[in-house]
């Protein structure tokens, strides 16, 4: 698997689960996130701008599927700050760390999980992942899928989602970034397991 390993000498590892909407990042975040030890969470969609900041485009769709939507630089700052202090990060996030009576230690093994849709088109971002991964579903069943409280206006996914989508996709392998590809046709349990184990192996039984 490409992606770098933990970084030597660092106690810590951050580990993205991505990337095409309503591809299962939630579902698979929600169940590591539980699993795995000393774990704190980041979702790129806390940083969506206010709806009247988004752009309307030439096809009359807000432009939701681009980086101008997201507030980049805030979602930055929030990975920075668990860098430089997991542990005061994961208090102050509510997250337990090291359970029983064991103070915490910065020797202790972290991770943060960073989920999103738009994760590895942004530089200063892709440079803090330790592991990547690419959740991908094809066209018809992510258009399937794709349901929320507020509906998507009719011609949204077609006209702006899917498109943004396949740019987005497009511009990142042509960058380089090295991810592991995953079949989101794959049940929950499946993806599940196969992110857990590569997790286990690359960033917990090395420390
Ligand atoms: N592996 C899977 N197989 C089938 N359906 C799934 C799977 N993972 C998630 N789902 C369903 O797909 C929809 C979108 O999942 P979600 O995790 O919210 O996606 P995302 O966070 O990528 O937008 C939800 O209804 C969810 O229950
Ligand atoms: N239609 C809306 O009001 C609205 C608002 C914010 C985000 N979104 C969508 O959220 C998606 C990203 O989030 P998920 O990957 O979790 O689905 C984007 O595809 C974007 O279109 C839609």
């Amino acid at each position: 698997m490409p992606g770098s390993p933990q970084r030597p000498g660092s106690p810590q590892g951050s580990t993205p689960s991505a990337l095409v909407t309503n591809g299962g990042k939630t579902t698979l975040t929600n169940r590591l996130v539980k699993a795995l030890p000393n774990c704190c969470v980041v979702h790129q969609d806390d940083f969506f701008k206010p709806q009247d900041q988004i752009e309307v485009g030439e096809d009359g769709f807000k432009q939701w599927d681009v980086l101008d939507s997201l507030d980049m630089e805030a979602m930055v700052s929030t990975v920075r700050a668990w860098i430089e202090n997991p542990v005061k990060f994961a208090r102050s996030h509510g997250v337990n760390v090291t359970p029983g009576s064991r103070e915490p230690s910065s020797q202790d093994t972290h991770i943060l999980v960073i989920e999103g849709f738009l994760l590895y088109n942004y530089k200063p971002l892709i440079e803090l992942f330790d592991l990547r991964y690419y959740l991908a579903v094809p066209y018809d069943e992510c258009k399937r899928r794709r349901s929320y409280t507020v509906p998507d206006p009719p011609g949204l996914f077609d006209g702006h989602v899917w498109p943004m989508y396949l740019k987005h996709r497009k511009q990142m392998e042509d960058s380089g970034v090295d991810v592991v590809y995953l079949d989101g046709l794959k049940s929950r349990d499946e993806l599940y397991n196969q992110v857990f184990e590569d997790i286990h192996n690359k960033l917990l039984n090395c420390s």
